[in-house]
């Protein structure tokens, strides 16, 4: 086992009886690495965890980790947690005893359990709720009990399905932030699958975008946000303008249109809306919609090449609906696209 390879899955093939959800996958992990399955719904990134987790059969195909195979290990004999988007407490315990849970299992008592227990809350800032019960909990609050519970058993590899989905919009991030702290103080690895970028984006070390079952781009947040290689992953990532490029030029439903300067050697070429040079270049179109963010505002264009969206600096003047604007796709900034469709 290298390093970059604490957790592998090699050539891994999943199905629901005939029906096939993820062919031939490879990816390898590094230890201590966050990182995110991000993807359309039914991309396969559940699957993947529930195989990696020991819930799923596998088809055909290794799991290895910590230089182990553990294909056909039961899930109990994994040493991997797994957080549920639903928490998955015990109501009627305690938080003390929901966190103390899988110890004793394990066959833990007395002070050892005790101690495990209490340092395991005392991580998630949970100390001074041990004797609540679940429902006397806030969201965010069950989600770190839910954490705390598959810390205290040392789990090689952790996996958080959607863990944060059900949190409103201010404990999301504080939870981010949590996740993040928690895994950077205890080194554990961990996966968590979300099908949302920004999540994705905020917390991972590496990001595993996936379509129809296989990997469409790993690489880092930066990677991409940045530097999307399909028309995929540029969309996913939210750059609106995306062309597959056709002898040199952009391909638009009304025909091929010449580029402002030179074609690179790609599939298609992406831009942001804010990459989209606004009030000067070689092409025109018409405000058909607007509209204002705050610090920026966003411009609908009827153009030749179709509908382009722009988005420019709110200090700068604005332009009325039916107003005709130059613009440029400038070429220099565009992500270029290896793969297209
Ligand atoms: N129990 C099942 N039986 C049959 N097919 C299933 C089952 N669960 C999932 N699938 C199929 O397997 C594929 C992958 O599903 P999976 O749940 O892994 O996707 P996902 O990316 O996690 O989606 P979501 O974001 O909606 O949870 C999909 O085509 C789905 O319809």
């Amino acid at each position: 086992m290298s390093d970059a390879s604490y957790l592998s899955l090699s050539k891994l093939t999943l199905a629901y009886g005939d029906t096939p959800a993820v062919p031939d996958l490879d990816l390898d992990i590094r230890k201590g690495e966050l990182i995110a399955l991000l993807g359309p719904s039914g991309c396969g990134k559940t699957t993947t965890m529930r195989a990696i987790a020991g819930l799923m059969p596998v088809k055909s195909g290794r799991v290895s980790l910590d230089g182990a195979d553990i294909t056909r290990v039961p899930a109990n004999k994994r040493a991997v947690g797994l957080v549920f988007q639903s928490y998955a407490l015990f109501p009627h315990l305690t938080v003390y005893e929901n966190v103390a849970f899988g110890l004793k299992l394990k066959g833990m008592r007395g002070n050892e359990l005790d101690a495990k227990v209490q340092s395991g809350l005392k991580s998630v800032g949970l100390s001074t709720f041990a004797n609540r019960r679940p429902a006397e909990l806030s969201g965010g609050q069950q989600q770190r009990v839910a954490l705390a519970r598959s810390m205290v058993m040392e789990p090689k590899v952790l996996l958080l399905d959607e863990p944060l989905s059900n949190l409103d919009a201010r404990l999301r991030l504080e939870m981010r932030t949590e996740l993040q702290r928690v895994q950077k103080e205890t080194g554990v690895t961990m996966i968590f699958v979300t099908h949302d970028q920004a999540e994705a984006l905020a917390l991972a070390d590496r990001i595993v975008v996936m379509k129809a079952g296989k990997i469409e781009q790993i690489g880092s947040p930066e990677d991409i946000y940045s530097r999307p290689t399909s028309s995929f992953v540029a969309d996913f990532v939210g750059f609106e303008n995306i062309f597959q490029l056709d002898q040199g030029k952009l391909k638009t439903s009304a025909g091929l249109v010449d580029l402002s300067s030179q074609a690179p050697s790609a599939a298609g070429l992406a831009w942001r809306p804010r990459m989209v040079t606004l009030g000067s270049g070689p092409y025109r179109g018409t405000v058909r919609g607007t509209s204002f963010a705050g610090d920026s505002r966003e411009y609908l264009l009827d153009t030749k090449l179709g509908p382009i969206k722009a988005e420019v600096d709110a200090s700068q003047p604005a332009h009325a609906l039916g107003a005709e604007l130059a613009f440029d796709l400038p070429v220099e900034r565009a992500a270029l696209l290896s793969r297209f469709g």
